[in-house]
């Protein structure tokens, strides 16, 4: 056996994280670990990682204990983690980036030889880089190639996926995949964290299911089903969601010939109009980098457009700060739950009342005990992992975060919701709530945009969808008429047929 981790426990004060965990790996094996948002994945792999110490447990690599007092002991032991949100330079090169801490050269850092390396590498394992491309201007799908080749310069023989594709195309998703294809029949070994099921399925040869920080299952994936998988994760069985036709009523939200420069010379959207009526959802499909960011932040009032208005409920708002945004009746689940959605220092009651303090104040002072009994009832509604609302925000994992982000926004009941990823990191149990309640919303005459890079998503929920490509909208498609194929194809800039 390649890796063996045996009783790895886990304590956080009161939380248990992990509960004698046993999980282990073959050399050329893909182990996935799946599980509901606290469940203890992150922890575990983090222990894997040397960022971590376990309260009790032993690791072995090929049948040796080791111990890991940091990452650097762990990429010794032949380790590497690619993490959920890249850790590359931006302003770097690929090679550059790949060669950073065992750089060639002695005295002056060896372009030429660096570049060589990596095409060397890059010949080795089959993994397509141009290594003199500048990090900013690379793709995602293309950083997390560099990731990857950047673990295996280091010499890692197991390579830990965390979330790999969360941020990822479709075509990009194929693309991991046959790399994972590729580099397992060398011999590397890959441990995949993903709530994607289908996608696990795929991928995996075997699943290793955790639940409330215990392993509830190991199982063979070509013995096993998502249903099996789900309800080893969740405990009960998904019901099928009940979506109503919807009847759109007023216009709330109105954009007319609206242009946003971003960092580029061509505006980053470019005179979109666009309408979200009362009691619909309406979904924008686009493959990430097409401008929907700098759509969303113009029209919540985080940075001004250049050109073109933004209506809601007919008062124009263009250019206004957030606050009057807020104000005129929006709710916001922003793209980024750090940069935008949280304060990590803040306790979760905190977290839970962020941009809607001055509604649960009276006469300028926050009504603590108000706020902490809605966010009381949220932690159980979204079943949120939170501990108490006490507890700092930093210690939520990635999922619980972002559910309590989507439970503030929603039960605020503004007129317009914006929802940009809304069930980005969260588990399947978790989607299907906020599932439930972004139609609920619709259904009491809430009007929402919804923009997601999972197709999935946007073809379950939304009443009408618009794609963007290139900053504009190139197509629009009624909720019986969209598919899979036809939206993929708009999104890359095809035209449509018929
Ligand atoms: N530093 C910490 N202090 C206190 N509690 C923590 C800390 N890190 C994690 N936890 C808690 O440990 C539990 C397991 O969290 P972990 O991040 O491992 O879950 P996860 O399965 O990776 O979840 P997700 O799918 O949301 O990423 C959660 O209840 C979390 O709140």
């Amino acid at each position: 056996m390649l890796l063996k981790m045996e009783g790895i426990s886990k304590n956080y004060g009161d939380v248990q994280a992990n509960r004698q965990i046993d999980y282990d790996l073959k050399p050329g094996e893909v182990h996935a670990i799946v599980g509901e948002n606290g469940a203890g994945k992150t922890t575990l792999m983090r222990i894997l990682y040397g960022m971590e110490q376990p309260s009790s447990g032993t690791i072995r690599i090929r049948g040796r204990e080791a111990h890991f007092a940091d990452p650097k002991d762990a990429i010794r032991h032949g380790i590497g983690m690619v993490h959920q949100h890249f850790m590359l330079f931006q302003n770097f090169t690929v090679a550059e980036n790949i060669v950073i801490g065992q750089e060639p050269g002695k005295l002056r850092f060896d372009r030429k030889a660096a570049i060589a390396r990596v095409e060397a590498l890059s010949e080795q394992y089959g993994i397509r880089v141009d290594p003199r491309a500048r990090i900013v201007d690379c793709p995602l799908g293309v950083q997390q190639r560099v990731e990857i080749l950047k673990v295996l310069y280091q010499g890692a023989e197991i390579i830990i996926l965390d979330e790999p594709t969360g941020v990822l195309t479709p075509l990009e998703v194929g693309e991991l995949l046959e790399a994972i294809r590729t580099l397992t029949k060398q011999g590397k070994s890959f441990i995949l964290i993903s709530h994607k099921l289908n996608e696990v399925m795929s991928a995996a040869d075997r699943i290793t299911v955790l639940r409330d920080g215990e392993v509830t299952g190991v199982l063979e994936t070509s013995r096993t089903s998502v249903e099996e998988l789900s309800r080893l994760m969740v405990g009960r069985p998904l019901a099928a969601m009940d979506k109503q036709p919807a009847s759109p009523k007023e216009k709330v939200l109105e954009v007319r010939e609206l242009s946003v420069f971003g960092s580029g010379s061509k505006p980053a959207v470019d005179a979109v109009s666009l309408h979200v009526r009362a009691g619909e959802i309406v979904g924008i499909a686009g493959i990430s980098g097409n401008g929907q960011s700098e759509l969303l932040q113009a029209i919540s009032g985080l940075t001004k457009p250049a050109q073109g208005t933004v209506s809601l409920l007919g008062t124009d708002v263009t250019g206004k700060s957030a606050r009057e945004f807020r104000n005129a009746g929006l709710a916001h689940i922003p793209e980024d739950r750090y940069v935008w959605g949280a304060n990590k220092a803040a306790t979760v009651a905190e977290t839970g009342t962020m941009g809607h303090q001055r509604k649960l104040s009276k006469l300028g002072f926050l009504q603590g005990r108000a706020v902490k009994a809605r966010v009381s009832d949220w932690i159980k509604q979204y079943a949120i992992k939170a501990g108490s609302p006490d507890n700092e925000t930093q210690n939520l994992s990635g999922g619980n975060l972002q559910k309590l982000i989507v439970a503030r926004e929603i039960a605020q009941r503004t007129p317009f919701l914006i929802a940009a990823e809304p069930t980005r990191g969260v588990d399947i149990g978790a989607m299907e709530t906020i599932h439930e309640q972004l139609l609920r919303k619709r259904d009491d005459g809430g009007a929402i945009l919804l923009v997601s890079s999972e197709l999935s998503e946007i073809l379950k929920l939304s009443d009408r969808i618009l794609v963007m490509y290139e900053g504009r909208i190139v197509g629009e498609l009624q909720e019986g008429e969209a598919t899979e194929e036809k939206l993929s194809l708009l999104m890359v800039g095809g035209k449509r047929n018929g």
